[in-house]
């Protein structure tokens, strides 16, 4: 591919050289029709007097305007006269190419005229007198070498002709070759030979071998006519090692066949034939420079396809080619036609304009992309490769991971830090992986929500400050009681902020029910969180081995308090924080009321609508045995209510770390009462044991602390069962305050919905890395789908 960087305007060069006269012209005494008034003038055919100097053997030239005078003034770039050298002549025109031949443009160089005019002697010169094309090519070699330690530069070169409208290969005869236009080649003579000259001499030894090749017969006007266009091209292709970009220029020297006349010429037969394919091939190029000098519109038609060689020399006239036309003439009156006519087309062809462009490679930038790839690949390479044998050098045999537990969490931990997480450098990556706890859903550890550091869910890290908390699979046990000792300072300082402000509510009379719902839910699950020690055996292998822990239903709630006195004494014997102090208005009677009214919609005894719940996304609750027991509604989520909001805005400034529930489980199907609850409750029929785990949380736990708040949290059944407790409706939630107050179920379907996109979001980013790890993938796909909806910030984000 062939892109364009630079572009210069311009017209096509025209020089004119004055050959001088033969001996035979010279000895006939012909009068000279061509003066040469300075080095770009010319005057055709001036008034003077001549001789009649019309020989016997010239009778062909009677009818040449021997006493009337045109006196024609032509001006060109440049024009020579007879005693110009070649090196004048090439100093003056093609040298001047070189450079940009060198730097990636097209150029060009013709030698047009009739027949004797003196072509092929500026073309190509003699072994004693080389012309243009050695001249060329032996500067362009100097050039090459004085650019040595800047750019490498490759030369090649290519000789051909058209003869009699057939295109054959100087250097490497074989039949006529044909030729195309390649999209991106430009034109393209199929077959012909390219080669590769180290220095001038080479390829001089080139050229007359090539022209040795060529045809050329004798004529009445040259002994050595040539009756082909010569072609030789010159590609130079140059390396920029700075730039790393590849350039290529080409330049092409034509030796045109000479027009001529057959009554002068007295051609027959053959070159007869010749000199009529001859004369229409420069017809073509003569109507192809006509269009180029008359082009007005940005494309034009040009009828390079009349002939081979105006389609051999498509991209070497005008256009995008720097172009010097050599028009070669005779001084002699014998010639007083040809070099009439050859200076008129010359004259033309000087307003043929130029638009040339670099040609530049873009294989090259690709080249220098792929360079730059490369490297990248590799440092990734050199980064997995450590991070893999890290992962080894921690582990077991056989668990190169390090794990110490097969659970799901690991593995999503792993997987997490195989999708490049913890990639060496990425200070939000690498601080994540440390965030992770076991049990944290692995959807919580995607792209969005890595980017959310307090999304996570609470319970998912334990601490006081925003550090790092190691996950409690690896953190030992002091680690372990410390964190807890710091959730327990954090939990009693909230609690000291709710009570504060449950008592300036109540003062000022604006404790609603839900409000006062939701303090005693704190009052309830905070002495949970604060501390207690663990009671059941099973919370402490929690802690410690998560991931041994079987899955069972919850235990059943504590013990029931008739009322809040009740309440408050049992709290206070625990040894827990005191509870808040019990709402005094509170009429617990009212509350199964109210909240089967909420739940169908409508209007709140207290007079506020309230938003109809939104069954559709949400899982069944669990249908509870008997209105007296409690079965945990793990279902409920941890979802926004308006205490955390006030809290959140509290003029405090507490960070609201918000309890955390019983686990919930993928699919949120409510856990059935447990033996300890109600052991002739029947577990339901649905697979509890691969729905259900429970939180290594302790605010998972539920004992005897637990206030026994039956009558206010119950919940309608949809399905015209026995109210359904709320008991684990979370305090602290994170949701926006877009959530009706005191909907935490109401909300459950938003935050599955929630959880589903998080969920295949932040799954999104690690699936492309996990591919590369195609051991893992399997293993963390099995994650998701085992463990994909428990517990801890599968949805949660801050808000
Ligand atoms: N500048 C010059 N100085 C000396 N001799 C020249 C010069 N130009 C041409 N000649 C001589 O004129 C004769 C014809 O020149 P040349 O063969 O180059 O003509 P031509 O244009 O190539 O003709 P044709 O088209 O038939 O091939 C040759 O003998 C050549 O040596």
């Amino acid at each position: 591919m062939v892109s364009e960087q630079s572009t210069e305007q311009g017209h096509v060069s025209v020089v004119v050289r004055v050959r001088p006269q033969t001996s035979w012209e010279q000895e006939s005494n012909r009068p000279r029709v061509v003066q040469v008034v300075s080095d770009c003038l010319l005057v055709f055919d001036p008034e003077e007097p001549r001789p009649p100097a019309i020989t016997a053997g010239f009778q062909g030239l009677d009818s040449a305007p021997r006493r009337k005078g045109k006196d024609l003034t032509f001006a060109f770039d440049r024009v020579f006269g007879e005693s110009a050298a070649q090196v004048e002549v090439f100093e003056n025109t093609t040298e001047g190419l070189l450079d940009a031949v060198l730097n990636g443009y097209n150029c060009s160089v013709f030698a047009y005229g009739a027949t004797g005019a003196g072509k092929t002697y500026t073309m190509l010169g003699s072994e004693k007198d080389p012309g243009i094309m050695y001249l060329t090519m032996a500067e362009l070699f100097r050039k090459i070498e004085a650019r040595r330690e800047q750019q490498r530069y490759e030369v090649l070169v290519s000789y051909q002709e058209v003869y009699n409208e057939q295109i054959h290969d100087l250097l490497e005869p074989k039949g006529p070759l044909a030729v195309r236009e390649d999209p991106e080649k430009g034109v393209v003579v199929s077959g012909l030979s390219f080669h590769q000259p180290r220095t001038a001499e080479q390829l001089l030894k080139m050229l007359a071998r090539g022209n040795q090749n060529r045809t050329q017969h004798p004529t009445d006007i040259n002994a050595a006519s040539s009756r082909s266009h010569a072609i030789f091209q010159i590609y130079v292709k140059r390396h920029d090692a700075i730039a790393q970009d590849l350039q290529v220029g080409k330049m092409s020297l034509v030796d045109l066949a000479g027009s001529e006349r057959a009554s002068v010429a007295n051609t027959r037969g053959e070159r007869l034939r010749e000199g009529a394919n001859i004369n229409r091939s420069l017809l073509a190029l003569i109507n192809v420079i006509n269009a180029l000098a008359d082009a007005k519109s940005k494309k034009p038609h040009i009828p390079y396809r009349d002939s081979k060689l105006t389609r051999i020399l498509k991209d070497s006239i005008g256009g995008n080619c720097r172009t010097i036309m050599i028009a070669a003439v005779s001084p002699s009156v014998v010639s007083y036609e040809d070099t009439y006519n050859t200076l008129k087309y010359a004259n033309r062809a000087k307003e043929i304009k130029l638009l040339m462009k670099r040609n530049t490679l873009t294989l090259d930038y690709h080249i220098s992309q792929y360079a730059a790839i490369c490297e990248q690949l590799k440092a990734e390479v050199a980064d997995l490769r450590g991070r893999l044998q890290a992962y080894e050098g921690k582990g077991p045999l056989g668990n190169p991971h390090g794990l110490t537990h097969s659970g799901p969490e690991e593995a999503e931990l792993v997987r997490v830090k195989e999708a490049g997480f913890g990639h060496p450098g990425d200070r939000e990556t690498e601080a994540q992986p440390e965030l992770l706890k076991p049990g944290c859903p692995s959807s919580s550890l995607g792209g969005s929500s890595l980017k959310q550091d307090s999304g996570r869910k609470p319970g998912c890290s334990i601490t006081e400050s925003s550090g790092p908390v190691l996950p409690q699979g690896n953190m030992p046990v002091g680690q372990q009681r410390m964190a807890r000792a710091q959730l327990e300072r954090l939990v009693a300082t909230v609690l000291s902020v709710a009570r504060k402000q449950y008592s300036v509510l109540k003062a000022a009379s604006l404790l609603t029910p839900d409000m006062i719902m939701e303090f005693e839910e704190l009052d309830h699950l905070v002495p949970r969180q604060s501390g207690e020690p663990p009671r059941a055996p099973a919370a402490d292998q929690q802690l410690e081995e998560p991931h041994t822990v079987p899955k069972v239903a919850l235990p059943l709630e504590g013990p029931r308090f008739a009322n809040d006195a009740e309440r408050a004494s049992a709290a206070g014997s625990s040894g827990s924080p005191p509870t808040l102090p019990a709402p005094s208005d509170f009429k617990t009677p009212h509350l199964p009321t109210k909240r089967r009214k909420r739940t169908s919609g409508g209007t709140t005894p207290s007079g506020r609508h309230r938003p109809k719940r939104q069954r559709k996304a949400s899982p069944p609750p669990q249908q509870v045995s008997s209105p007296e027991g409690w079965a945990v509604l793990v279902g409920a989520d941890c979802t926004s209510t308006p205490l955390v909001e006030r809290m959140k805005s509290s003029p405090t400034g507490l960070p609201a770390l918000p309890p955390c529930p019983p686990t919930v489980t993928e699919g949120r199907v409510p856990l059935g009462p447990s033996a300890t609850q109600n052991c002739s409750t029947p577990l339901p029929q649905r697979g509890l044991n691969t729905t259900f785990e429970l939180s290594k949380n302790p605010c998972a736990k539920s004992g005897p602390e637990f206030i026994g708040w039956e009558n206010l949290q119950q919940l309608p059944n949809p399905l015209g069962g026995p109210l359904l407790p709320r008991a684990s409706m979370p305090v602290f939630t994170m949701k926006g305050s877009s959530i009706p107050r005191s909907s935490s179920l109401a909300s459950r379907p938003s935050m599955k919905r929630r959880r589903q996109v998080t969920g295949s979001h932040s799954l999104g980013v690690p699936r492309s890395r996990i591919a590369r790890l195609q051991g893992n993938s399997a293993k963390a796909a099995q994650t998701t789908d085992t463990a994909g909806g428990p517990s801890c910030g599968t949805a949660w984000r801050w808000r």
